[in-house]
């Protein structure tokens, strides 16, 4: 049996301003109750700039929100125009940074190698990685959806050591499925996921296969969510538009009720 922590976690993606940030952690913070802390993890993922005012308000009043970037430097520091290091990340206590998202490999070239660099820079840091991967339509029309995130979770994690793999958080997020409505069926989801998780353990080993959380992002809502989870490799979400909904939000960390 698995003792993982499912986790939700919310990217917000480049929306909410720093005020409406804090209106909306309040919202959440209003309506989880211990019961929910005790059987999920609640992240949030804020644009940069939101960070300082969403880790004022969690730290302030002790909430059990967790919190993090949406991306991270290679860089340690200097001349990159632009770049937040992990460094930066880990002053303001951020605990997750989502690292080759398909918006960020689609529309800002990352590629393996810096996908990579940015893994190591984040553990460098202290700070746990969620990282992305997944096909497009094309990839997985053709039938290659499963070599191909393997091959992302193999570039992504070359020359990670095992003790940080272990706690690294893995989403599945397939391009097809973001922000179009189209979710990917829970079993193809679990395909997928089971795949990561058997990598893992080809390049690692059983414990450390068994400890890293895999999520599934893509059109994730309170109507869908409960099926999602009960794939046994699918531990938590990565919820983009639904997460800016704070009800909505609450409803998927409540995925045993929906
Ligand atoms: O990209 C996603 C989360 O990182 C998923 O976005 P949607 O939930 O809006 O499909």
């Amino acid at each position: 049996m698995t003792t993982r922590t499912p986790l939700m976690a919310g990217n917000w993606k480049m929306n909410l301003n720093h005020l409406e940030a804090i209106a909306h952690v309040q919202k959440l913070a209003f309506a989880l109750t211990e019961k929910d802390y005790e059987a999920v993890e609640v992240a949030v993922l804020p644009p940069f700039t939101d960070l300082r005012s969403v880790q004022t308000l969690i730290d302030g009043d002790k909430l059990k929100i967790k919190y993090g970037a949406q991306d991270v430097s290679s860089h340690e520091s200097g001349a990159y125009t632009g770049e937040i290091s992990g460094a930066m990340l880990a002053k303001l206590n951020c605990t997750y940074v989502a690292i080759g998202h398909s918006e960020r490999r689609q529309y800002h070239g990352e590629d393996e190698p810096l996908v990579n660099a940015k893994v190591k820079a984040a553990f460098q840091h202290g700070l746990t990685p969620i990282l992305c991967v997944g096909e497009e339509l094309e990839v997985r029309e053709a039938g290659n959806h499963v070599a191909h995130t393997l091959a992302q979770v193999d570039g992504a994690l070359k020359d990670v050591p095992q003790k940080d793999v272990a706690t690294i958080v893995v989403a599945y997020e397939p391009v097809w499925a973001i922000g179009t409505g189209k979710t990917c069926g829970e079993e193809d989801a679990q395909e997928v996921c089971g795949a990561i998780r058997g990598r893992i353990r080809e390049l690692y080993d059983e414990e450390t296969a068994e400890a890293v959380r895999i999520q599934y992002g893509g059109s994730v809502k309170a109507g869908n969510v409960a099926k999602i989870m009960a794939q046994p490799d699918i531990d938590g979400a990565l919820v983009g538009g639904a997460s800016l909904d704070a009800e909505e939000f609450v409803k998927i960390v409540r995925f045993r009720d929906q």
